[in-house]
């Protein structure tokens, strides 16, 4: 099953866009969707650390540099530049890959089994 997707607020184009006000409205409601997505994709990272078996496969350089170019690419299409595409998502990996480092050793050192019945409700 997939998840569940909820709709992106409704905002002001930029050009409509008239006063301080205006574009600080659009600029919250797009942070929270943005807030929204980024609890989702760490739902996400929490549910790989406990599949994942080993602190050392917490990074893997290979699919985090796929990722950045395709995410780089993707972002020229949509007029965001690359730079701070980039810049985002390795804050947001590295973020990631220590988390998942640290969760995946607390498991080991307590002597839990990888992808048991003690994965949290909010990860399912
Ligand atoms: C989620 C993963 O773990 C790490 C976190 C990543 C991410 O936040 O996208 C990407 C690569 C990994 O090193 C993964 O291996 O895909």
């Amino acid at each position: 099953m997939f998840a569940k997707q909820e709709r992106m607020t409704d905002i002001k184009r930029p050009a409509d866009c008239h006063t301080k006000a205006d574009i600080r409205t659009a600029i919250d409601a797009l942070d929270q969707d943005l807030l929204k997505l980024f609890a989702q994709r760490q739902g996400y990272v929490r549910r790989m650390a406990e599949l994942k078996q080993r602190p050392d496969e917490a990074f893997d350089h290979d699919r985090i540099e796929t990722m950045v170019a395709a995410l780089k690419n993707r972002a020229e299409d949509l007029g965001l530049e690359a730079d701070q595409a980039e810049q985002v998502w390795r804050v947001l990996i590295d973020w990631n890959v220590a988390y998942e480092k640290r969760t995946i050793a607390a498991r080991l050192e307590k002597g839990q089994a990888p992808n048991t019945s003690w994965v949290s409700k909010e990860t399912r």
